[in-house]
């Protein structure tokens, strides 16, 4: 059995079998082989070890300041160049990013059921449905958010990204990512990011037989894309050197390859459409590569939180795990934020999240168990709720009558089985006829904060 960590879940972690091999270090200059000798001695001889043929995958200009410069080159069996011609998909109508519909109103979803919204057998990249976006691919300007669910693995079939990097956080169901690069094991309760253009496949993983393939399960979740930049860890400040998200515990993976010569499907989002093609062959031929330019996982668990110890809520962007900062300094594109279990302790605070407008847009979602501020029947694992940039929120009435209630002086430990996150963004969300019409969408979610009345006691200090 694979060690468990503080949610109970497995461990993905570890550098010991079942799980994949891991190499560790967040942004890494990595190397690795799955064969002994196919890294050639320098980056494009003519003729390299075992006659693989070298590739670079550029995910920064190559010009740019060598600490943001990140290319990774691979050495594989077929070059990708040797790929049928592109056609536009009609299938994949759910995951186009077109949003175009603008509201103020603090909106709220229900889990989605896994056979939804594309009845019976779908994979991961068929159940992937945009919510909510900003910008423009074609700028490399703005984000999408998406949900996704899946009950099949992606067979002979791998999609990536030419319009940004994609973070992704499993609610249900653990994936193997069989990459370019490597194999991720990724349990509800970590992360994975896949750099924009790196091929990949989602498939499930059973933990009690990891080398075998899995056809079916029952998956969930939630996916940020950014079109600009890339997922860094943020700066930590007075803080120190340590502490928040630790480079240590990001895990890449190393070389593993298939010489399938199979019929693939690659499908590629590509300014927001999505596009076809068929290979002759696996495109996870790679048999060795070295560079920075990787996907990476992490456990949510190994978070080390900060907080304050005498008074006062600190804003949630003291539990940022990764940013993605733009062109102001201070104003991200995009921030990860999680709600992790920890001990509350301030005196004479109101601990739960403050009542607020925010000039940032937060998207939330729940992974594990409820959130300290909301109706855990309607915001539990699956869940999620947007509020746009200035809308005015908080802890729902009955969550706020229930913490003025209690001893709040106490030191308080939140359960370890509960587990949220927020996506904030600086940019204005548009929304997609899915999120407005669905009928997971739940509308009378305004009215939760109905009962806070007006309070004034003019004769109270
Ligand atoms: O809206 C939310 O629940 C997220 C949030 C949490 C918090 O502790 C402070 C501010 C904030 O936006
Ligand atoms: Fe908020």
């Amino acid at each position: 059995m694979p060690p468990t960590n503080h949610f109970n879940m497995p461990r993905a972690s570890t550098r010991r079998p079942p799980w994949p091999v891991y190499q560790f270090g967040f942004g890494n200059e990595f190397t690795s082989e799955a064969i002994q000798g196919a890294l050639p001695p320098h980056n494009n001889p003519k003729r390299c070890p075992y006659g693989l043929y070298a590739e670079q995958i550029s995910g920064t200009a190559f010009t740019m300041p060598r600490h943001k410069n990140r290319r990774t080159w691979t050495y594989r069996i077929r070059p990708s160049a040797a790929q049928e011609n592109v056609f536009p998909d009609t299938q994949l109508a759910t995951l186009l990013t077109e949003p175009d519909h603008v509201t103020p109103e603090r909106l709220r979803w229900g889990p989605i059921p896994v056979t939804n919204p594309q009845e019976g057998p779908h994979t991961f990249v068929e159940g992937l449905i945009t919510i909510a976006g900003a910008g423009d691919p074609a700028d490399r300007n703005g984000l999408a958010i998406y949900t996704y669910t899946a009950n099949k693995s992606m067979i002979n079939c791998c999609f990536s990204s030419s319009d940004g990097d994609m973070l992704i956080v499993p609610e249900k169901g653990t994936f193997r990512f069989q990459t370019e690069l490597g194999d991720l094991v990724v349990p509800p309760g970590h992360i994975v990011v896949i750099p924009r253009g790196i091929r990949f496949a989602v498939k499930f993983f059973d933990q009690e037989s990891p080398g075998s393939t899995i056809y079916d399960g029952a998956a969930r979740g939630y996916v940020l894309e950014v079109y600009s930049g890339s997922f860094e860890l943020p700066n930590l400040g007075p803080i120190g050197a340590n502490g928040l998200a630790n480079p240590r515990d990001f895990r890449y993976p190393t070389a593993s390859f298939d010489d399938k010569t199979v019929e693939y499907l690659s499908i590629t989002k590509y300014q927001g459409g999505i596009f076809k093609c068929r290979l002759f062959s696996s495109p996870f031929d790679v048999v060795a590569w070295h560079g920075n330019y990787a996907p990476f996982a992490y456990d949510l668990s190994l978070f080390c939180p900060m907080n304050s110890v005498r008074f006062d809520h600190p804003d949630p962007s003291i539990f940022t795990v990764l940013t993605v900062p733009g062109p102001i300094e201070g104003l991200a594109v995009a921030d990860f934020v999680i709600f992790p279990p920890r001990w509350s302790s301030q005196e004479n605070t109101f601990r739960l999240p403050y009542f607020h407008r925010n000039c940032m847009s937060e998207y939330m979602g729940v992974i594990f168990g409820a959130y300290e501020a909301k109706d855990s029947q309607r915001f539990g694992p699956g869940c999620s709720t947007l509020h746009a940039a200035m809308a005015p929120h908080g802890p729902d009435a009955a969550s706020f009558k229930r913490y003025m209630r209690s001893l709040a002086d106490t030191p308080t430990r939140s359960s370890s089985n509960e587990l949220a996150f927020m996506f904030e963004t600086s940019k204005m969300l548009k929304l997609t006829d899915f999120a407005m019409t669905t009928e997971y969408r739940d509308t009378s979610y305004p009215s939760c904060w109905n009962g806070l009345e007006g309070k004034f006691e003019p004769n109270m200090r």
